[in-house]
């Protein structure tokens, strides 16, 4: 039997850092929502027991490094399955970039396994599973629009933004979380409004997200990336309504209200970086 899922993306309304904790992560408050731009992964039963991951991505590892990998074998190891699993990535979203790619990939085998296998666990099971992979995981498991704590895998659903489109732009580098967690001088930090960005999710209010988009990794990553802060300032100056990087970067995504202005943004964002995209955003 196979099944096809698909692992959408994620961008960050906000990220603001707390502090750092004992065991080395940061504790965070964060604001993700889904956007359309995502991967597409087929699951197919294999008569033996084994994982195994097919990708023409070069950068996507096929072996126990894949975060849908170990997403397999977490169910594997945790309910006791001596089934075998074939797992074929179509990769859409870029790597590295900040858009959680990899763990949208594991939250998706883990949502497909479940019923590919009938295991008949929650989506709350699965989210705590999830996190065991990496932070983002329980977030991608629900999808939507979240506050996300803790170390980010903690989470309370928000009301999804009103609809408006979403253009991303990914230079070509590729950046490591953890670099930019170690880089963050978190005695140094200018927090966002977690709290506005709640209030104007409640209230709808387009004009209010657009004013409160804040993300304290930004800064770090733009200080080792000069490029990206060029890509901000030409997706400013070619009219999007707010521009923000999203995670730890060095992916830049600016949010338009009105299509006529999408295509001018799009048209010459294209003309510095390779991989542009114009998405809507689920966040439902
Ligand atoms: C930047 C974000 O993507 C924003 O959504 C997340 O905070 C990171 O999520 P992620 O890539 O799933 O992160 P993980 O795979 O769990 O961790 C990668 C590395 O990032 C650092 N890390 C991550 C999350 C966190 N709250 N504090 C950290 O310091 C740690 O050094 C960790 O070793
Ligand atoms: N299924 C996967 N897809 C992409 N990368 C993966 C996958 N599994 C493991 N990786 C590894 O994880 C690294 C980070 O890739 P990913 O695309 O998930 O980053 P990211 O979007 O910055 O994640 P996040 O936003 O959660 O920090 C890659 O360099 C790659 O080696």
């Amino acid at each position: 039997m196979r099944l096809l899922v698909k692992a959408p993306a994620k961008i960050n309304l906000s990220l603001d850092v707390l502090h750092k904790r004992p065991d080395g992560f940061h504790e965070v408050e964060m604001i993700m929502t889904t956007i359309d731009l995502a991967d597409r992964i087929e699951l197919t039963n294999l008569s033996d027991d084994t994982i195994n991951i097919l990708s023409h991505n070069r950068f996507v590892p096929d072996d126990g490094r894949n975060l849908a990998y170990q997403a397999a074998q977490l169910l594997k190891d945790r309910l006791d399955i001596k089934k075998g699993v074939a797992i074929s990535i179509d990769k859409v979203i870029p790597v590295a970039a900040g858009l959680a790619g990899g763990s949208s990939d594991a939250a998706a085998t883990l949502k497909g396994l479940n019923r590919l296998w009938d295991l008949g666990l929650s989506l709350d099971e699965l989210a705590e599973l999830g996190s065991e992979i990496g932070s983002d995981v329980s977030f991608c498991v629900y999808g939507g629009t979240a506050l996300a704590t803790g170390r980010g895998e903690k989470i309370e659903h928000l009301p999804a933004p009103p609809n408006c489109w979403v253009i991303l732009a990914k230079p070509t580098i590729g950046v490591s979380t953890a670099d930019v967690y170690r880089n963050l001088d978190v005695s140094n930090i200018q927090h966002p409004n977690t709290e506005a960005m709640i209030s104007a999710l409640n209230r709808s209010s387009y004009s209010d997200i657009c004013a409160n988009l804040g993300n304290v990794l930004e800064s770090v990553t733009l200080d080792m990336y000069p490029e990206v802060a060029q890509i901000k300032d030409q997706m400013e100056r070619f009219g999007a309504d707010a521009v923000l990087m999203s995670g730890s970067g060095p992916t830049v995504y600016g949010l338009v209200q009105y299509e006529s202005r999408l295509h001018r943004i799009y048209n010459g964002l294209r003309g510095f970086c390779d991989q542009v995209f114009a998405v809507r955003m689920l966040g439902e």
